[in-house]
């Protein structure tokens, strides 16, 4: 079966791991009259029927790391449903399964994380810059192709975690200048039972933040769950995030209003980045994400550097003394009210 007969019959995923089908683009409409589109490998661009110009531009992407395979499973799940046309999108699509190379490889990587070379073009140097590259040209062409206004772009990036959490889910809220906090994205995590957000403070260089920053996407790095291989993910504990990702698909509008305190904000307080190979962290290598440091205990050491708990307290979130030299080693964060209006904002 060729590429495209494999992703008109649902095999969105199945089509895009199998390496030794070559790439086919085509086109072609869904029983409820949704057109498909097959841009290039691992990205599937969806049209509603009755495009009125003021639907949602939706960045759905999965497999940005490779062994986090419950959001490959969610975004399949979905593109499978909308192609045999048991579900009519309301919103343009862009269904993303991002690193088919180390997927099929069981790494979060080949050589460099790819979720660290959104900022920009990258020399060539590898499949992990050269996919960068393409799902940011992919991403630019799709936005300027929706409405003109950036409220109605939405990038929600899917992730899970490597260790376990205090929070079983949580979202990731990108920092930019640009108004990426409007409260209907947080009346979605809401209704999605997302636990947790986490509201950045600097700006990063991952997929979500690139949509935030150049085209002021409302957009969110989502943790799912935890790492786990294809087939021994337990989605029912994500169904109320699927069920309401189906209403945002295939609704015009959702319930925009956002209630205080059903989800823990945290403010991210500190970037730990390890500038050298002694970088160590003061705690098992699994400690759980948001585990608390109370004020003045040692967190982590690099060379003479060494980091202790800010005033209050901090909790750490993706602690990671592995990762390559100048990049995240962990985020610091805390607790933290929020001012509601449009846009969600820290009370200092
Ligand atoms: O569990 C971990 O340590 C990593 C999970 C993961 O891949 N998280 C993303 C978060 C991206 C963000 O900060 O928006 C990542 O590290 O790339
Ligand atoms: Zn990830």
């Amino acid at each position: 079966m060729t590429m495209l007969q494999q992703v008109k019959e649902g095999n969105f995923l199945g089509a895009t791991l199998n390496l030794d089908i070559a790439f086919e683009r085509g086109q072609w409409k869904t029983a409820t009259g949704a057109t498909c589109e097959l841009l290039s490998r691992g990205v599937l661009q969806i049209t509603p029927s009755a495009p009125t110009g003021e639907e949602k531009s939706l960045v759905l992407s999965s497999g940005v790391h490779g062994d986090e395979t419950s959001p490959i499973e969610l975004i399949q799940r979905l593109a499978e449903q909308i192609i045999c046309g048991q579900l009519a999108p309301s919103h343009r699509l862009l269904l993303i399964i991002a690193h088919p190379d180390a997927i099929n490889n069981h790494t979060r990587f080949i050589e460099e994380n790819m979720n660290r070379l959104f900022k920009g073009r990258n020399q060539a140097r590898n499949i992990d810059c050269v996919i960068a590259n393409q799902l940011q040209d992919a991403v630019s062409h799709f936005y300027s192709g929706g409405s003109a206004s950036s409220h109605q772009r939405w990038h929600l990036d899917l992730h899970c975690a490597i260790r376990g959490s205090a929070h079983y889910t949580f979202a990731v809220s990108p920092h930019s200048d640009n108004p990426t906090r409007d409260e209907v994205l947080f009346a979605f995590l809401q209704q999605a039972k997302i636990e947790a957000a986490m509201l950045s403070n600097t700006p990063s260089s991952t997929f979500s933040w690139y949509s935030a920053e150049n085209f002021s996407a409302q957009a969110l790095t989502l943790e799912l769950g935890r790492v786990a291989k294809f087939g021994e993910n337990d989605l029912d504990k994500l169904a109320p995030f699927y069920q309401a990702l189906l209403r945002l698909v295939s609704q015009p509008h959702i319930a925009s209003q956002w209630q205080d305190g059903e989800m823990v904000i945290y403010k991210v307080t500190r970037t730990l980045i390890k500038h050298s190979d002694d970088f160590r962290f003061n705690f098992p290598n699994d400690q759980a994400n948001f585990t608390f440091f109370a004020q003045g205990q040692f967190l982590a050491a690099d060379q003479e550097t060494e980091y202790f708990a800010l005033d209050g307290g901090e909790s750490v979130v993706f602690p990671n003394a592995n990762v390559a030299i100048g990049q995240r080693a962990c985020l610091l964060v805390k607790e933290t009210e929020v001012s509601l209006g449009e846009q969600l904002k820290v009370k200092d």
